[in-house]
């Protein structure tokens, strides 16, 4: 589940009358998500996202957040837009928390990955990257290499736990990682989060296929080499659930994704260490909450093991070859 905190009727009437959004129906919480806590917010005039941002997010980043969406929607880009209030504010605060509404979105997010998806997938988040081209704000990376040593020593000491030579597998990874990180691609906004469950679909019955319906959760968004976040779609979409690679998958990602933004030879050349490094990432953030993970919190670790397996696979890729493309 998410959510960590719960509105009561007076907080959330007294939140409403702020906005020009109808009135108040209904207020749902949802189960899914692991970050914050979100409800469905249902008014006289429609279907809302009201999400108070919880214990990972830097209150002093949601400006980034929320001006980001509101720039790719203004682009053209389908995502979910902040609704300002009467004052003109977007970010207030409930129950003592950052909060805001947003825009809902059409669609599902799929639960079995075809190569449809992953067709689907690769121009829309190369649409993303060039819309994102003119955001006047920009936001480090704190989840890129910089960020994954101090976050390996927190978990060093219990790594054990999860598995026997997950310590060395990660030390070894990340003198690599430091030693060879590329420095010069094309840096921009990236999602940096592009997992399955953030990305919607709806399906066209005339066509019989689902199609792309948009992008949320932009709040690990940032500044960073625009490549990266394709490596991260690299793990996030292109594996089996036996842990097989499906090249046919990444190729038509990939292949999708350049016909809207060509990529350089840097890039491609670089694709099987940023999916290394992508790998470690969500390796780290897995590990380190199922590590601290309180016994009885109401949230569905990740399986950091996952990551693990992805890691070893992109140890072995010679080549971008190996992903499906020429
Ligand atoms: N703008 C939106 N429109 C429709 N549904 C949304 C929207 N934002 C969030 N949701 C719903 O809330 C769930 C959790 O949202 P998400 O942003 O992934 O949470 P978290 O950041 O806590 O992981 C999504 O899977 C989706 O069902
Ligand atoms: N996608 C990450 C965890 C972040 O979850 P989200 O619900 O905010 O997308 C992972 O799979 O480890």
């Amino acid at each position: 589940m998410a959510v960590y905190t719960e509105v009561s009727d007076d907080d959330l009437e007294e939140f409403a009358a702020e906005y020009d959004i109808g009135e108040v129906v209904s207020c749902k919480g949802i189960a899914e998500g692991v970050e914050n806590t979100n409800y469905l917010l249902q008014t006289d005039r429609g279907n809302y996202i009201l999400t108070l941002y919880e214990k990972r997010v830097n209150p002093d980043e949601l400006p980034f957040f929320l001006g980001l969406m509101e720039h790719l929607a203004a682009r053209g880009l389908a995502c979910p837009t902040p609704i300002k209030g009467r004052d003109g504010t977007a970010l207030r605060t409930l129950c003592g928390r950052p909060a805001a509404i947003v825009s809902f979105l059409k669609g599902m997010w799929t639960r079995r990955i075809t190569l449809n998806h992953c067709a689907e997938l690769g121009p829309a988040m190369a649409a993303m990257h060039l819309a994102g081209a003119d955001f006047p704000m920009t936001r480090n990376n704190n989840l890129s290499v910089s960020g994954w040593r101090p976050l390996f020593e927190s978990i060093r000491p219990r790594a054990a736990e999860i598995k026997a030579d997950l310590e060395q597998t990660i030390a070894d990874e990340l003198d690599y990682l430091e030693a060879h990180w590329p420095k010069a691609l094309p840096v921009g906004l990236i999602h940096a989060d592009l997992f399955p469950d953030n990305v919607f679909f709806l399906h066209d019955r005339a066509a019989g296929v689902d199609r792309m319906s948009g992008f949320i959760d932009f709040y690990f968004a940032c500044t960073d080499a625009l490549a990266y976040d394709i490596a991260i779609c690299l793990n996030a979409w292109c594996f089996e659930d036996d842990g097989a690679f499906n090249a046919t998958k990444a190729r038509l990602m990939l292949n999708g994704y350049r016909k809207v933004r060509p990529l350089s030879a840097d890039e491609l050349l670089a694709l099987p260490l940023l999916a290394r490094g992508a790998a470690m990432r969500f390796l780290l953030t897995r590990s380190y909450d199922w590590l601290n993970t309180p016994p009885g919190a109401m949230v569905k670790r990740k399986d950091p093991m996952e990551y693990y397996r992805k890691l070893r696979f992109h140890q072995g890729v010679g080549g971008p070859g190996q992903y499906g493309i020429a």
